[in-house]
C-alpha cells in the first residue's frame, strides 16, 4: 500500500479577513499550500497580516471569506485538533503569580499528551528556577518557558508570533536555538513570523513573505533564492537592463529579478541574492504599488 501523504500545514483558498463590518482588510484573497515538515518564517511589514494569519491557523478568529485548513482540518476543529498544535503568542504570556513549576503542573492537567520529562529536561537545560515566579522572570525566560510549555504538549504544528522580538541577541540566539531542537526532536512543523530576517534565515526553510495583507511570496527558501538573481548595473550606463526577466526592484546599484536568461549570457555581472535583499525586495514593490490587484507574478509566487 502507498504510504499516505501528509495533509499540508497550512492551505488557504481565497482567504480574506476584514475587522469589524467595513473595518481593515487585514488578509485579501491569500492562496497557499505549505507541505508538512517545514519550518515557515512568516515576514512582513507592519500591519501586513501576519498576526492575523496565525490567529486565524490557531483558531482565536474566524476568516470572513475563503478557507483555511491546518494539518488537514478547519482551525480548532475539536480538542484533538487543538491539541496537535502549540502557540506562542507576541508577547509570550505567562501566569505572573504562578511558579514555573506551576505553570508545568497546569500544562500536564490541560495537555492529554503532556511529555513532562520534556519539559522538566528544558526547564532545567535552559537554567529556570521552578520555584520562581514566571512575573519575575526575564523576558528571555518567559520565552523560553512559554516555549517549552507549547512544544511539552507534542503538538504536530508549533505557531509563534514573533516570540523573539524582545530578546536580547543572546537570549535570541538561544530562543531560537531551542525551538530549532523542539521541531527536530518533536518532529513538528513550525510557523514563526519575525521582523528579524537573519532569525528567520537561521531557521525557517519556507518563505511567505506577507505585505498589504496579500503574499507576495512563497516557497522552499532555497528554491526562492536559486530563481532570482542580483544584477549589478555597469557603472554609468543607462539602459543597461537586460530584458527577460521580472524585475522585482530596482536601486542605484542594480536590480533584483526572478528567472530569467542564463547568467553568463548577460551583459552585465550577476550575483545570488541573500534572504534578505529578496524580502526587502517584495516589500519595496508591495509598497510601490500598495493595493495593486494580484499579478499573474504574484499568483505565480502564491502556488
Ligand atoms: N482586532 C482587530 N480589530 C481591528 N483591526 C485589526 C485587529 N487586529 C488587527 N487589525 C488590523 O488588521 C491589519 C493587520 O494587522 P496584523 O496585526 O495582522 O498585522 P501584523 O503583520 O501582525 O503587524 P505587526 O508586524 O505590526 O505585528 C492592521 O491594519 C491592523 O490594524
Amino acid at each position: 500500500m502507498a504510504p499516505t501523504e501528509s495533509p499540508p500545514t497550512l492551505h488557504a483558498e481565497g482567504l480574506t479577513k476584514r475587522y469589524g463590518r467595513r473595518g481593515r482588510l487585514a488578509l485579501s484573497d491569500v492562496n497557499l499550500a505549505v507541505p508538512s515538515g517545514r519550518v515557515i518564517g512568516l515576514v512582513g511589514p507592519n500591519g501586513a497580516g501576519k498576526s492575523t494569519l496565525l490567529h486565524l491557523a490557531c483558531g482565536l478568529t474566524e476568516p470572513t471569506s475563503g478557507s483555511l485548513t491546518v494539518l488537514g482540518s478547519p482551525p480548532a476543529a475539536n480538542a484533538s485538533h487543538l491539541a496537535r498544535v502549540g502557540f506562542v503568542a507576541q508577547n509570550t504570556p505567562v501566569y505572573g503569580s504562578f511558579t514555573v513549576a506551576e505553570h508545568l503542573k497546569l500544562g500536564a492537567t490541560m495537555n492529554p499528551a503532556w511529555d513532562r520529562s520534556l519539559a522538566e529536561r528544558r526547564i532545567s537545560q535552559v537554567g529556570l528556577n521552578p520555584t520562581q515566579r514566571a512575573g519575575q522572570l526575564s523576558g528571555g525566560q518567559r520565552a523560553q518557558l512559554a516555549l517549552t510549555i507549547a512544544a511539552a504538549k507534542r503538538p504536530e504544528l508549533l505557531i509563534f508570533d514573533e516570540p523573539a522580538a524582545a530578546l536580547d541577541p543572546l537570549a535570541r540566539r538561544g530562543f531560537l536555538h531551542s525551538l530549532g531542537e523542539f521541531v527536530r526532536e518533536l518532529g513538528a512543523s513550525a510557523v514563526f513570523s519575525s521582523h528579524l530576517l537573519g532569525d528567520i534565515e537561521q531557521v525557517c526553510d519556507y518563505l511567505i513573505v506577507l505585505c498589504d495583507s496579500r503574499i507576495q511570496l512563497a516557497g522552499d527558501t532555497r528554491d526562492l533564492l536559486a530563481g532570482h538573481a542580483r544584477l549589478i548595473s555597469p557603472r554609468g550606463e543607462s539602459g543597461w537592463m537586460p530584458t527577460g526577466f521580472e524585475v522585482i526592484s530596482t536601486d542605484h546599484s542594480g536590480a533584483i529579478v526572478r528567472g530569467g536568461t542564463a547568467p553568463e549570457a548577460l551583459p552585465c555581472r550577476v550575483e545570488p541574492v541573500t534572504l534578505e535583499e529578496l524580502v526587502l525586495g517584495y516589500m519595496a514593490r508591495a509598497a510601490a504599488v500598495p493595493t495593486a490587484p494580484a499579478t499573474a507574478a504574484v499568483r505565480r509566487a502564491q502556488r
